[in-house]
């Protein structure tokens, strides 16, 4: 990428999140994220070119030195701090600003620093995978949640303990207008590493995507949830885009039979690709994290108690979801136990101000960052270095990564239909970025008030169970098949 030839005319609106909006270009498998602001925060918008670059080298050093490390190499990407022409950026926050969702649009893209995050473009599978190959890539993108119950002493009200945050989450969206209906989806399912419960979690992310789920097909986003959340998800149509990579092109099958075949094609593969123990040679049987009792099933959840209770509940040990699971769990204090923390250490900041620095409170994310967190004492001494430790780590598992699934068939000839699929696949985890050390307070208010609401909405009905097929994954499951082979490519 030539800095000083950058034209606005090469880059597309590709998507956004609450802190950052991304720019993909029109040829080559690159992204640029841009930070936002708030329109009335008037303090960081005028942050200088340096506070900026400053601000996103530290996302760059946090992704390589410390989430790289916990998540594993392959997983993460960390790019590349970037200074941009400053008519570049003014361009190019005009071009896409059409393109922007409403519900979006209380914050402007920063136009003033002309600092941005480079990165490969992780929607698209790296073009050596791509040779040769006649259907663009398809990617999945999720953002799987917080994927356990807390089993922290400190946790003040039983009900933590029995449902997960998501699904607590989501009374309160609803209330909120954020969402005009709950999601049926659970992470707990989603992380439990059965089969069924996985598939389930997968049809519920389909049926109700919200900011949850995402598929782009050669890198232009297909399904999604839009800003008409009134209007319910075309699967009919999702299944159109999708049936070129599961149906032969002669299939006789059509209509909603189609879309059912291909929709469970698509969560099979996408399982599989959860699912899959990188490190392991497929000959070996791969090592199984067990996942700890009690802690695994959301009360929440619409599934079968049978099934909640009485299945398989491991997770192939290198697979994504381990790995980011394992890192979600290094938080055993939960916020309720942290925010006691947060104010130890704000007092000691408070007594001795030039601590911050030798503690890291704002970086730098070096390896002595990462130490202080690997570090931590098992239990309180009472130290302020126990506290920073603790605070740091809760920073380190924040639960609103992405996960993005790119896959892509192998086989040429869809005319013949073999008994085991192939795909090439990659997986990466995206939005990785320090949480502010002063959100804590935030958080734990949040936490709060999403129990509160929870348990005000439910507790005096019980919530029924509507659909028979829901409650019954024999009826959804497709046949049973032996699992797609899929050719691991690194982005
Ligand atoms: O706190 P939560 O659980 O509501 O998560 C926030 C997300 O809301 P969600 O629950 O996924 O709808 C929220 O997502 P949306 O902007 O609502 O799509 C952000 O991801 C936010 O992250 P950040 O503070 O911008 O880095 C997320 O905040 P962090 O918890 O990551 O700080
Ligand atoms: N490297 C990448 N390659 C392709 N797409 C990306 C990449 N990074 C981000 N995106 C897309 O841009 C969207 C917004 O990015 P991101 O999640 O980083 O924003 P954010 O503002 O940090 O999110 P949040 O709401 O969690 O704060 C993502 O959902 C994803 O679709």
């Amino acid at each position: 990428m030539e800095l000083d030839k950058m034209d606005e005319n090469d880059w597309k609106y590709h998507g956004e999140g609450n802190k950052s909006l991304v720019v993909s270009h029109v040829q080559h498998a690159r992204v640029l994220r841009l930070l936002k602001y708030s329109t009335e925060d008037d303090e960081n918008s005028h942050k200088t070119t340096e506070q900026a670059f400053r601000h996103i080298q530290n996302i760059v050093d946090y992704s390589k030195n410390v989430m790289k490390p916990l998540l594993g190499e392959k997983f993460v990407h960390n790019g590349e701090a970037v200074k941009l022409p400053i008519d570049f950026v003014r361009q190019l926050s005009l071009k896409v600003q059409r393109e922007r969702p409403e519900s979006r649009c209380d914050k402007v893209m920063d136009t003033f620093s002309g600092c941005a995050l480079c990165l490969p473009n992780l929607t698209q599978l790296s073009s050596c995978c791509c040779f040769g190959q006649h259907r663009p890539p398809l990617c999945i993108e999720i953002k799987p949640k917080c994927g356990f119950l807390p089993s922290s002493r400190h946790v003040t009200k039983e009900i933590k303990s029995k449902v997960c945050r998501f699904c607590m989450h989501q009374h309160f969206k609803l209330a909120s207008g954020k969402w005009k209906r709950l999601s049926r989806y659970c992470p707990l399912d989603l992380f439990s590493g059965n089969k069924q419960r996985m598939y389930l979690a997968i049809k519920h992310l389909i049926e109700e995507p919200q900011n949850n789920f995402k598929i782009f097909k050669g890198g232009e986003c297909i399904y999604s949830c839009k800003d008409d959340a009134d209007v319910l998800q075309d699967l009919d149509e999702l299944a159109q885009h999708l049936r070129p990579y599961f149906l032969p092109s002669g299939s006789l099958i059509n209509g909603h039979q189609a879309s059912k075949v291909v929709l469970n094609e698509l969560i099979q593969v996408l399982m599989s690709a959860l699912l899959s123990s990188w490190d392991c040679p497929r000959t070996v049987e791969p090592r199984k994290t067990h996942l700890p009792e009690g802690r695994v099933t959301c009360e929440a959840s619409i599934l079968h108690r049978d099934l909640l209770w009485n299945g398989n509940h491991c997770l192939p040990k290198d697979c994504v979801l381990a790995k980011i699971l394992g890192t979600q769990m290094h938080d055993n204090l939960d916020i309720e136990g942290l925010n006691p923390l947060f104010r130890r250490v704000e007092q000691h900041l408070q007594d001795f101000p030039k601590e911050r620095s030798r503690l890291q409170i704002d970086g730098p994310y070096d390896e002595s960052f990462l130490e202080k967190v690997q570090n931590c004492p098992a239990e309180d001494d009472g130290s302020i270095e126990y506290a920073v430790g603790k605070v740091s780590c809760l920073r380190t598992t924040w639960f609103s990564w992405t996960l993005c699934v790119v896959f892509n068939r192998l086989d040429q000839n869809l005319e013949i239909q073999p008994a085991k699929p192939r795909f090439s696949y990659s997986v990466s985890i995206l939005d990785l970025d320090p949480k502010p050390y002063d959100s804590i307070p935030h958080q734990s208010r949040l936490d709060a008030k999403i129990l509160n609401y929870y348990l005000r909405s439910t507790q005096p009905n019980h919530q029924e169970v509507d659909n028979l097929e829901l409650t019954n994954p024999g009826l959804f499951l497709g046949r049973d098949r032996e699992d797609c082979t899929l050719v691991f490519h690194p982005v």
